[in-house]
């Protein structure tokens, strides 16, 4: 039976959703029973990684070392994990993490062309012992070539795998698949998917990916993510099993943690409204989208304007602050 990792982003991506306001009661709960489930690796971090509580990129409710601190205390079996891009998170916030927060592993995250700038954080994993990660962002906006060969620095750095985001849930089944194979053959590590639902193929595209050679993936406690949200972690178990894939997850823990802890948690259903589905059609980082409603809200504009708007200028991660500027330009022509 072909093996695939599950990698939980619920209490990372998921944060997004709703503000970056989970407690450390939600953080305990939701980390215990994806525990218990069978989840290999449980990612928590502010949604744009370690360090990222600021005013542009929303401020937490709780500390990230609090969470974490409470999450180390009631896993047992998997990898406590943290997102870290470069320049917001730190070499020295990933020993802190390390050290103080029981962190075993990292994923560092770079838009899709720049896997450069992960060199000194992957190294600095490799040297503290940790579980690294390359996490290229923004798939679409490459060739499959051009990932490969960013992929092939992150492994040269010491990556144990290569994940790849299609983080504007922008991409087809049929580019996945060319991606992830591509990936893999110029690779001899692991290669690992992390999709979105912003048009409604985030499944679809987990599967394509596996399909491909992707042996980790990513999911989410109902779907809960940036835009549209990612694939559904506790769906995801259910359709693995049926394809007769050994994900080592128990599918009845995690629907229980699914309906009893995240679904009283979340603000809003995690629909494709019109706003997600135009994230993912003018192909704009996910994250960015309660920053455009609310910019949208500021200016009395429609969000599909501004989203049309910042895919024309293939604004990537990092430039939130740019959203209101964006919507600003626009509401003058109107
Ligand atoms: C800002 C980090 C980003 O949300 C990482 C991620 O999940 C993605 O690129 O999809
Ligand atoms: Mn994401």
């Amino acid at each position: 039976m072909k093996k695939i990792h599950v990698v939980d982003t619920t209490l990372r991506d998921g944060s997004h959703a709703i503000g970056h306001s989970f407690s450390v009661e939600d953080v305990t709960k939701i980390a215990q029973g994806l525990d218990a489930s069978g989840v290999e690796l449980i990612e928590i971090s502010h949604g744009d990684g370690i360090n990222g509580s600021s005013y542009n990129y929303g401020f937490m409710k709780s500390s990230e070392m609090e969470l974490l601190k409470a999450a180390s205390k009631v896993i047992r079996n998997a990898k406590l994990t943290v997102l870290l891009l470069p320049g917001i998170g730190t070499v020295e916030d990933l020993k802190y993490v390390h050290e103080h927060c029981g962190v075993t592993a990292v994923r560092v995250a770079t838009h899709v062309s720049e896997a450069d700038i992960s060199k000194q954080h992957i190294e600095a994993a490799k040297e503290l012992g940790m579980t690294a990660v390359g996490f290229l962002m923004l798939a679409h906006m490459s060739t499959p070539s051009e990932i490969a060969e960013q992929a092939k620095l992150m492994e040269s750095y010491g990556a144990d795998y290569i994940n790849i985001a299609d983080s504007a849930g922008h991409l087809l089944p049929e580019n996945v698949s060319e991606i992830i194979k591509t990936v893999c053959s110029a690779v001899s590590i692991p290669v690992g998917f992390h999709a979105h639902n912003n048009l409604a193929l985030a499944m679809g595209n987990t599967l394509a990916a596996i399909e491909a050679g992707a042996t980790y993936v990513d999911g989410t406690l109902c779907g809960l993510g940036a835009g549209a949200g990612n694939t559904q972690l506790e769906v995801l178990a259910g359709v693995l099993d049926l394809k007769g894939l050994d994900s080592g997850l128990d599918f009845y823990g995690l629907m229980d943690v699914a309906k009893d802890v995240v679904t009283p948690i979340m603000k809003r259903p995690q629909i494709i409204d019109e706003d997600s589905l135009m994230v993912g059609y003018a192909g704009v980082y996910s994250s960015f989208f309660l920053h455009v409603k609310r910019a949208a809200e500021k200016f009395q504009l429609e969000s599909r304007d501004i989203l049309v708007e910042l895919g024309k200028r293939k604004m990537v991660g990092g430039q939130e602050d740019m959203i209101i500027d964006v919507a600003y330009q626009l509401s003058q022509k109107k």
